[in-house]
């Protein structure tokens, strides 16, 4: 997505500087082929430091599946290329109440850890002069998702991507996840979840809707 003097957008630009995912000036200078084959390397150099025999033919094939991996799937999200284009239609017929799209697939990966996080997020707002496409509110979750995170700063980058493309304050985001550092290793506790909730405009000052949100998604 390059702008109209053919340059790419800074990473995250469109978020408050506090919101950013931390990226080097320089982090999509490279080609993701260039990526890849780097990060192969690197991985390969971690697999025969632990003692593996990579010739192996089930191990041999390993550091570039994982490097692919990470730059084409775990980590797509943190090249602004990849943020997706909100569909916006005018609301030609006046719906104005709750809009939730509720369950959403959450999958991301811890930045201190570099393990998984998986859980679901629950997105709502008010529509004013227009709606948005359904699938783009996934599609949002989606981008922000796929980066190194923690919870709290992936819940806020979606609610500012929302409420910026959407062009409403009036919405709520709520993400509820099982991450895997805590899970399989540290304090190996398997039963604990994390929520984290961000409530904007009417959703911040109107404690019944705020209810009324949390009704429908089953909390
Ligand atoms: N706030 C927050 N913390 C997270 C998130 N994901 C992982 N963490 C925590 O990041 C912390 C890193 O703490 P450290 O003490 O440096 O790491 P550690 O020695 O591996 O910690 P333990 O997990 O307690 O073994 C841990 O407490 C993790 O549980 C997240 O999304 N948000
Ligand atoms: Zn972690």
């Amino acid at each position: 997505m390059d702008n109209a003097s053919g340059q790419r957008p800074a990473p995250d630009s469109q978020l408050p500087a506090s919101l950013r995912t931390p990226l080097r000036s320089d982090a999509f200078e490279r080609s993701e082929e260039d990526k890849i084959t780097a990060i192969s390397g690197h991985f390969e150099a971690i697999m025969r430091e632990l003692g593996l025999d990579l010739t192996d033919d089930s191990l041999a094939g390993t550091p570039r599946r994982v490097a692919k991996m990470y730059v084409q799937e775990w980590f797509k999200g943190l090249d602004p290329k990849n943020r997706p284009d909100v569909r916006l239609f005018e609301n030609r017929y006046d719906y104005h109440q709750l809009l939730v799209e509720r369950d959403i697939t959450l999958f991301s990966c811890c930045e201190h850890h570099f393990v998984p996080i998986i859980g679901k997020a629950h997105v709502a707002y008010l529509p004013a002069d227009n709606v948005v496409g359904l699938s783009k509110l996934n599609r949002v979750v989606q981008y922000y998702a796929r980066r190194p995170q923690v919870q709290e700063r992936l819940t806020r980058q979606i609610s500012e991507e929302l409420k910026q493309s959407l062009g409403t304050d009036d919405v709520a985001v709520l993400i509820e996840a099982d991450h895997l550092c805590v899970m399989s290793r540290g304090v190996n506790d398997t039963s604990s979840s994390t929520l984290t909730s961000e409530y904007s405009g009417r959703f911040a000052s109107d404690e019944a809707l705020r209810r009324e949100f949390l009704r429908q998604i089953g909390k």
